[in-house]
């Protein structure tokens, strides 16, 4: 399976460019669509689940031409987006043989099997007679996933989902994405560097309606190799630091200094220690060098 975009834009009527040429083509398996606030990422999501329509540019799952033909698209999407809405005081159970009697599923038998199968994916069998109005933000995403999975979509797409979630309703949510990951298409995106890692067999860095990298979590780091330095400092030494070398991040440590990571191909002075490169210094890295070339 593969969705193909090709040179999508979209600007908004107040003037913002939120998609400016995005070409990208997705494959099988957990991708994450990974930028700051605003980089474009929902604008995305949204056009590609049909929810609106760009100015120009085209989208394709396989043989469907998602722009021109929404209903074919949205018999094989699941959508959760950002923002779900609030629910009915209605058990878990209910509300999804609601929603896959909404779904067409007029059969009891074939109904009760899937929801089952959606509550156990989901990890919410223990708690289907709960209603869901009183689950908490972690058992809620869990819930979007279920339903979405209702009419067995072959495209996933999930819009920030683990923003909000405290770290083991973050990490039981990823390990039901990750379970549902390996026969479909499955878009998530993130500003949490640590989603991608955890869990994308392939990812993109989008900023400023452009996709600015795509490549494996793994080749993008590799790629950084021997190219990462830091040191430790005292808090009011950052700006000369930052004025000097191309420091991408810094972090407090115990005792109040700060711990900086600077990019280059050599050794900024003898001050500096190399260190292995992870997928936070790619974020920054690219970021970054946007910025450059914005700027320039
Ligand atoms: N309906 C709209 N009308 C006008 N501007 C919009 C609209 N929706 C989004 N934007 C703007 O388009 C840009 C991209 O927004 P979008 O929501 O797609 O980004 P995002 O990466 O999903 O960010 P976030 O994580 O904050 O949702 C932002 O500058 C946003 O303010």
């Amino acid at each position: 399976m593969k969705l193909s975009i090709s040179n999508l834009s979209k600007t908004y009527k107040n003037g913002v460019k939120a998609l400016d040429n995005v070409s990208i083509e997705i494959e099988s398996g957990m991708f994450g669509l990974l930028g700051p606030n605003g980089a474009g990422k929902s604008t995305l999501m949204r056009t590609i689940a049909t929810l609106q329509a760009p100015d120009s540019g085209s989208v394709s799952l396989d043989e469907i031409d998602i722009l021109n033909d929404k209903n074919s698209l949205r018999k094989v999407l699941g959508y959760l987006p950002q923002e779900f809405g609030v629910y009915p005081k209605m058990s878990a159970e209910e509300l999804l043989h609601y929603f896959a009697r909404l779904k067409g599923i007029a059969n009891k038998d074939e109904r009760t099997k899937m929801v089952n199968t959606a509550l156990e994916v989901t990890n919410l069998l223990e708690v289907k007679n709960k209603s869901v109005a009183g689950y908490s933000g972690g058992m809620k995403q869990r819930f979007g996933i279920a339903q979405l999975l209702l009419n067995d979509p072959k495209l996933i797409i999930v819009d920030e989902p683990t923003a909000g979630l405290d770290p083991s309703e973050r990490h039981r949510f990823l390990n039901v994405l990750r379970e549902i990951g390996t026969n479909h298409i499955v878009i998530f995106s993130t500003h949490i560097v640590d989603d991608v890692k955890e869990l994308c067999t392939d990812m993109a860095i989008m900023n400023g309606g452009r996709i600015l990298s795509h490549h494996t979590p793994k080749e993008a780091v590799k790629a950084l190799n021997g190219q990462i330095w830091t040191k430790v400092i005292e808090r009011d030494e950052l700006e000369v630091h930052e004025d000097k070398f191309n420091v991408i991040s810094s972090n407090f440590n115990q005792d109040n200094t700060l711990n900086i990571r600077v990019h280059g191909t050599e050794q900024p002075d003898e001050s500096f220690e190399a260190k292995a490169p992870d997928l936070a210094d790619v974020y920054f890295v690219t970021l970054r060098e946007e910025k450059e070339v914005v700027a320039a």
